[in-house]
């Protein structure tokens, strides 16, 4: 779960430069973490795909309706709702009509222009249909309620990390040296322009890089007897073996240790998913962003 309550975006802690983006990047760095984390808990059970089917037998006479995921979702966005968790800028709601907040308003700065922009449908697709086949072992092991809590987590740091893309492009836009060719590309509703001028190839090769690096780790069994050489070959893909054939990965001392994520799932999920959906909330934001101009200025 992300840091909602303490957010760093709250008035009283907002650092006075949070349109700086660097600290944006540093923050995308520390969501990766965060994201391997919530993929490797939930590739601990199965697909269990009857949790994302609307009115499935596994759940007649429980009392509602669609799938079980957007029954706990909107359960556990109801509770965060009234603790004003979806009143902080960085957060968004998966669920509609959410009850109001329990606790006065916090002020936040003015950091972007007011917008709906809200990705969250197509990231859960997305989830759905490619990530778990793809994360999860086939079929169903009964462990509902704990891989859709596993779900949530990881569909919410997922949303919290694609819908950061408005600082990131709030922060661009800022730029002096490329604002009048944002401005350019804008009026010219030109998408594929925008994307191109914000797109930043040595940032997305560095940040999958290190992606790999973490899901190696974060992925591996750690125990006190752990080598230099064991991490050296957790690093190295060519030693991850898939959790299903039990395989020794850590030389011959004849102990077994198993993979609990695949590296290259974990970067193929960010290149094919939440790079570009990062880009889209960017895009997105960019386009609207000239009925806003000159009039709205962030408060930093
Ligand atoms: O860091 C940036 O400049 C971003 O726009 C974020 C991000 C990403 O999703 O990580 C997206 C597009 C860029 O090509 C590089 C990285």
């Amino acid at each position: 779960m992300s840091n909602f309550s303490a957010s760093s975006l709250s008035s009283k802690d907002a650092p006075p430069n949070f349109l700086n983006l660097d600290r944006i990047r540093h923050e995308l760095v520390q969501m990766e973490d965060t994201i391997v984390f919530a993929l490797i808990e939930r590739a601990g059970f199965a697909q269990n795909l009857c949790i994302y089917s609307e009115q499935h037998e596994n759940f007649e006479g429980l009392p509602f309706n669609g799938s079980f995921l957007d029954y706990l979702m909107a359960e556990m966005e109801a509770v965060h709702a009234k603790v004003r968790r979806y009143t902080s800028p960085d957060e968004y709601p998966f669920s509609k009509d959410l009850p109001e907040p329990i606790l006065p308003p916090l002020t936040f700065p003015r950091l972007l222009y007011p917008n709906d922009i809200n990705l969250n449908a197509t990231l859960k697709k997305i989830y759905i249909e490619k990530v778990i086949p793809s994360l999860c072992k086939d079929g169903d092991d009964k462990n509902y309620g704990s891989a859709t809590t596993k779900d949530i987590e990881a569909l919410q740091i997922l949303s919290r990390r694609i819908h950061f893309g408005k600082f990131v492009a709030e922060a661009k836009f800022q730029d002096l040296k490329l604002q009048a060719e944002y401005i350019r590309l804008i009026k010219a509703k030109d998408r594929d322009g925008i994307e191109a001028l914000l797109t930043n190839r040595a940032v997305e090769e560095r940040l999958l890089k290190r992606l790999r690096l973490k899901a190696s780790i974060y992925g591996q069994e750690i125990d006190e007897t752990i080598t230099g050489s064991d991490m050296a070959k957790a690093m190295d893909e060519s030693s991850w073996r898939s959790q299903s054939d039990l395989t020794l990965v850590d030389g011959d001392e004849g102990k077994k240790k198993v993979k609990k994520i695949d590296p290259d799932l974990v970067v193929r999920i960010y290149e094919q998913f939440v790079i570009p959906l990062t880009k889209e909330v960017e895009v997105e934001y960019l386009l609207g962003r000239l009925e806003h101009y000159p009039s709205f200025v962030p408060s930093v």
